[in-house]
């Protein structure tokens, strides 16, 4: 059994994040811990974000990033706030630089204590995303589900927001879609080689969306940070939208800002639920009692 590891239950509007503390240790939390973790009704989550120490000069901390299914992602916008609130209520620092495997990113608590994460740069490249075929314009490519004369949902946007992203715009009401039905069909879709996270999104005005995501990895979920990213990129790309929006989903809102330098900044809360100890092997875990270590 491998050396427990110190955990904290939090959510990002809902997104049921873990926020494993792997520093000054070289194990992973391994595919079996997390799925036996998304199991266990007290600790089911959405994302396991596990801070390992830096491995570049200037990053405070690396971070991987681990799906309910043990699939690895490379951003989620949610998780990263719960690390930030982690770390600032250890440390007091307010300003953090990350390296997760979309890229370096910069985060910082406000006094608020709401969090703003830089997201980097959108890429709207076939390959990039990735595509399994050429499109040359990716603000609607050709996919989608129902009968072939009258689809339910058709033509969406793709982006990479470190993750893979499809965003399909709707004129009416978001929740009268089977997204659970639509969903793990359009994330293992032939045309997405790395699978993706479907998102369904309504414009209410040029400066709020509502959205529902079907996480790659995941499945249903409270909020997806790195979806609403995608879908206020998409809808200011196609011109449905100004480069500053609120994105509602269905755990509250976040504010997006697609900046003028190409970056993506999402801004939002973050919750502390609970801590314990977990086996990084197994996913065998326990409550943290007053006074352990
Ligand atoms: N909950 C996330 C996204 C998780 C990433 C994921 N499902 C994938 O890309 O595989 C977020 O807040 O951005």
């Amino acid at each position: 059994m491998a050396e427990a590891a110190q955990f904290a239950k939090m959510n990002g509007l809902g997104n049921a994040i873990i926020v494993a503390d792997m520093r000054g240790r070289t194990d992973r939390v391994s595919p079996a811990a997390a799925r036996a973790l998304a199991t266990d009704p007290a600790t089911r989550f959405d994302q396991i974000m596990a801070i390992h120490d830096p491995r570049l000069p200037g990053t405070q901390n690396y971070i991987e990033i681990i799906n309910s299914d043990g699939s690895l992602a490379q951003a989620c916008g949610n998780g990263m706030r719960c690390v930030v609130q982690a770390l600032a209520a250890e440390t007091g620092r307010r300003a953090f630089t990350f390296e997760t495997p979309a890229g370096v990113l910069t985060a910082e608590e406000h006094e608020n204590g709401l969090i703003t994460v830089d997201m980097g740069k959108p890429r709207f490249g076939w390959q990039e995303i990735p595509l399994s075929e050429e499109f040359s314009d990716t603000r609607a490519i050709e996919l989608q589900v129902g009968p072939i004369d009258a689809p339910v949902l058709h033509s969406p946007s793709v982006v990479s927001i470190g993750n893979p992203h499809a965003v399909f715009w709707v004129g009416n009401d978001p929740y009268t879609y089977d997204l659970e039905r639509f969903g793990p069909l359009l994330e293992n879709h032939p045309i997405f080689p790395e699978r993706a996270n479907i998102t369904i999104a309504r414009v209410d005005s040029p400066e709020a969306l509502t959205i529902r995501t079907w996480e790659r990895g995941a499945g249903l979920t409270l909020a997806c940070g790195s979806a609403a990213c995608a879908a206020a990129v998409c809808a200011a790309r196609t011109g449905r939208t100004g480069r500053k929006v609120t994105v509602t989903l269905p755990g509250g809102p976040l504010e997006i800002e697609w900046r003028e330098d190409d970056h993506v900044l999402m801004t939002g809360p973050a919750e502390w639920e609970f801590s314990g100890r977990f086996d990084p092997a197994t996913g065998a875990w326990e409550y943290e009692t007053e006074g352990a270590a």
